[in-house]
């Protein structure tokens, strides 16, 4: 297995699923599944959870998990089918003992296991390509969480294929109305609630009092996700693999017609979530895609310069 030191702790949670645990410096920590490869908790230094997991997931297979960071590809939101969105989010997923090198080497201190999904006959019905999808998931010597995403064309029949992809980061927060993003101002956003039509606002950081589902085109590397409520920053960084950010909260009336979210979780919840949308990735066979995000947790309502 290719993880960091010490040994990863591997154990069977809800409807067993298996979980991996990797422990950080004091209490912080990272739950991943490997049904969806997907973080389902990340702790900071004082064991505080920082990412939302709704009350009302079932943990049951094939139905995605709602919260935490599921992995979106080959399609984003309602960029493509249904069953194409659920995808890597609703398979099992292999821890990967043969990892190629992913650039730098994580330092002695930093905890990480690497998985992979490949495609399967059960896949090609839905999306007929072949691929490899990688994830390494670190935790650094100061609790921030690292993720590095890569996806390969395996076709055999010298096919290229395009997909989306994102990193659908599900934040907790004390409430909704209480936080703002900063990072995003005066960029170009898509608005799904408007048929994708293309906007700018002129207003101050991004801030929440209905519903909203935008993505943000051609974004800085650095997005901070400020809860005055609980005096806390998130800080998001990422390479140019995951040019736009998504940015979601399903608001009241949407949030009841959902089957596994709480009808008031809208209030402690916010998506944001690095992405590549606009522009699609187009892959031919042997050639890689790779996309990388870093999560840091500030003790204080953090202000960007
Ligand atoms: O229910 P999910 O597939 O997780 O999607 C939840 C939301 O995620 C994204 O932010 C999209 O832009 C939204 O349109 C979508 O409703």
């Amino acid at each position: 297995m290719s993880c960091g030191r010490p040994p990863l702790e591997i154990c069977k949670g809800i409807n067993d699923l298996e979980r991996v645990i990797l422990r950080g410096p004091r209490s912080s920590s990272v739950e991943i599944l490997l049904y969806g490869g997907q973080v389902i908790s990340w702790k900071n230094a004082d064991g505080e959870e920082l990412l939302f997991l709704s009350t009302k997931t079932t943990f049951k297979p094939p139905k995605p998990i709602r919260g935490g960071i599921p992995i979106c590809f080959p399609v984003f939101s309602e960029h493509g089918c249904v069953e194409q969105q659920a995808f890597a989010r609703n398979r099992l997923w292999s821890v990967d003992s043969a990892t190629p090198p992913f650039g730098a080497n994580p330092t002695d201190k930093t905890l990480f296991i690497d998985l992979i999904l490949r495609s399967s006959k059960e896949h090609m019905k839905i999306w007929p390509h072949n691929f490899e999808l990688r994830l390494r998931i670190a935790l650094g010597s100061t609790g921030n969480l690292m993720m590095t995403c890569r996806v390969r064309n395996t076709n055999t029949d010298g096919k290229p294929f395009a997909f989306t992809f994102a990193l659908r980061n599900h934040f907790r927060v004390s409430d909704v109305g209480e936080v703002r993003i900063e990072g995003l101002e005066t960029l170009y956003y898509l608005d799904n609630l408007q048929e994708k039509e293309l906007f700018t606002d002129q207003g101050d950081a991004v801030s929440f009092d209905s519903e909203v589902d935008k993505v943000y085109i051609n974004t800085p590397s650095k997005i901070a996700v400020i809860d005055h409520g609980k005096r806390q920053t998130v800080v998001i960084r990422k390479d140019t693999g995951l040019p736009d950010v998504g940015v979601w909260n399903p608001w009241e009336k949407k949030a009841k017609e959902m089957c596994d979210f709480e009808d008031e979780e809208y209030e402690e919840m916010v998506c944001v979530e690095p992405a590549v949308v606009e522009k699609p990735i187009t892959l031919k066979p042997g050639e890689e895609w790779k996309g990388r995000q870093e999560l840091s947790f500030v003790p204080s309502s953090y202000c960007s310069d």
